[in-house]
């Protein structure tokens, strides 16, 4: 990466300041691009959920995973539960996406609490599991919520054979006008798929383990057995272990690599956060792989405005990422990243990977509730991690005394609504966007891998008239 004209601006800079310009380019077309991430712990797109406890759950993991990305577990669930959900995320199929069950004597009450967990739409009916009706939001409209399925299922629906070939599935779909159908082997349910889902299966690899089941991550703190937690992390089967705390390069966090690098074996090891070169340097030493830089960014975060400690998040993965490479290790961009732009600078600057989390809080897939507001639009609620709401449930087993005063040392936001956009409900939406973004970026810059993009990316500095100009205007002006 170089800025233009090779002059280095005198100041820290973020993913709003910088723009990069084409250069002569040899890659055609965007499919040419790989977007396998060089941090090589198994994502093949740069994707990586921040584990948020209001966003980062097992839908989430499931469906980030099959499309090449990966989310990270967050610290304040207890460790069985992880091991559950780490065992349920792994027993799921890498292309079919798994069914909303119900059986026929179920209610439309119990099936319209179901369906917004999932984009797909549909509640699979199924009786000794076999799949015997569908049920859509639409069918349970203008009916008593007490009804039963089997009076508003669609019987005997289309089904899809496991294995069919993706394109197949595609057209058998739009020709039958069907959003989804359940796929079955030897009569039995097994998943469901969308015509979408079947494109996005044949466009993107899932992130795998080496049985070839979905990839996952979890966070540990630094607080308390810090390895004794880690190995029953490991035992759980979990793939990438994140040691995560707010001050990174504090010795406290230091140690807790150490001693978690210690039980980890050959498994990745992600640690965070910090912004400069010598945090960067002290983590690798301590045994991290990747190092998670960020501190202030982040859409729940007020770290910066309580203490103004950070720095601006492009310049921070910069000097992280250049560090880091330096000593043959790789960084994550962590917060602030709220558009596919945002995630092709990151990658610019260095990134192998990059952590999303509030931009995914306000989808079908975030670990929260649907809710809707007075005017009908559904959101979820989202929370920071060092919010007074997450600390109060991260030390609820302290004293009453103890709790009140950590609550006093809140960095984050306790309550926001994301919204879903209707047009991109689900985090495969998304997901969707970010990719044809990126993939677009390499292609400008003549890159066909994640290293090419930074090893050719010329970037320069904007003025906030530059950033506007280059913001949409659907309305006209
Ligand atoms: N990326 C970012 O900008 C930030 C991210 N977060 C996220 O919030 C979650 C909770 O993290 P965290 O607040 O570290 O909580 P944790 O409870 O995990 O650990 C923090 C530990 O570090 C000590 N500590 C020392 N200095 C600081 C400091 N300036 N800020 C916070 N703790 C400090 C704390 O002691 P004591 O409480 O006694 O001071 C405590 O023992 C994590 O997921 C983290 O990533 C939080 C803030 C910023
Ligand atoms: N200072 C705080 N930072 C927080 C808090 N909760 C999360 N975070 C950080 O933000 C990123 C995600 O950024 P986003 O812009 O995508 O939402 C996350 O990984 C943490 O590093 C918080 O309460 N305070
Ligand atoms: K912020």
């Amino acid at each position: 990466m170089r800025f233009l004209g090779d002059t280095r601006p005198a100041q820290d800079l973020t993913y709003a300041d910088v723009f990069m310009v084409p250069n002569s380019s040899g890659v055609g077309s965007r499919l040419e691009v790989d977007l396998t991430t060089p941090d090589r712990i198994g994502t093949t797109i740069p994707v990586v959920v921040a584990n948020m406890t209001a966003i980062s759950g097992r839908r989430m993991a499931e469906t980030v995973a099959r499309r090449g990305g990966l989310a990270v577990l967050p610290q304040d669930i207890p460790t069985d539960v992880v091991g559950e959900v780490v065992g349920w995320v792994k027993a799921r199929h890498t292309v079919y996406d798994t069914p909303i069950t119900l059986g026929p004597t179920s209610t439309v009450g119990e099936a319209l609490s179901l369906m917004g967990k999932r984009a797909h739409g549909i509640v699979v009916v199924v009786d000794a599991g076999r799949p015997v009706g569908i049920v859509t939001d639409g069918a349970c409209q203008h009916v008593d919520r007490f009804t039963q399925l089997s009076q508003v299922m669609t019987v005997d629906p289309l089904t899809i054979p496991a294995g069919t070939d993706l394109p197949k599935v595609f057209d058998v779909l739009s020709e039958e006008r069907v959003q989804a159908a359940p796929v079955v082997d030897g009569g039995q349910l097994v998943g469901v798929i969308t015509r979408t889902g079947a494109l996005r299966s044949a466009i993107y690899s899932p992130a795998l383990d080496a049985s070839g089941r979905l990839l996952t991550a979890a966070a540990v703190g630094i607080n308390g057995d810090v390895a004794g937690k880690a190995e029953a992390l490991l035992g759980h089967g979990v793939d990438v272990l994140v040691v995560d705390t707010a001050h990174g390069h504090q010795v406290r966090a230091v140690e807790a690599v150490r001693a978690v690098r210690a039980v980890a074996g050959s498994t990745p090891l992600v640690a965070g956060n910090v912004v400069t070169a010598d945090g960067t340097r002290d983590l690798v030493e301590a045994g991290a792989d990747v190092v998670k830089v960020g501190v202030g960014p982040g859409a729940m975060c007020t770290t910066r405005m309580m203490t103004g400690v950070g720095r601006p998040q492009f310049s921070a993965v910069e000097e992280c990422a250049a560090t880091a490479r330096g000593l043959g290790k790789q960084v994550w961009a962590d917060g602030g990243v709220r558009h596919p732009r945002d995630i092709a600078l990151a990658l610019a600057a260095g990134a192998a990977n990059v952590m999303v989390g509030s931009w995914f809080a306000g989808t079908y897939e975030s670990a929260g509730d649907l809710q809707t507001d007075g005017s009908g639009r559904m959101y979820k609620e989202s929370f920071g991690m060092a919010s007074a709401r997450a600390v109060k449930a991260r030390t609820s087993t302290h004293s009453g005394f103890d709790r009140a005063r950590a609550g006093l040392f809140e960095e984050g936001i306790s309550s926001s609504r994301m919204y879903l956009d209707p047009a991109r409900p689900g985090v495969e939406d998304l997901v969707d966007q970010i990719v044809a973004g990126v993939r677009s970026s390499c292609t400008y810059a003549g890159a066909r891998t994640v290293d090419e993009l930074h090893e050719r990316a010329v970037l320069g500095v904007q003025s906030a008239a530059g950033y506007e100009e280059g913001r949409p205007l659907p309305a006209g002006w």
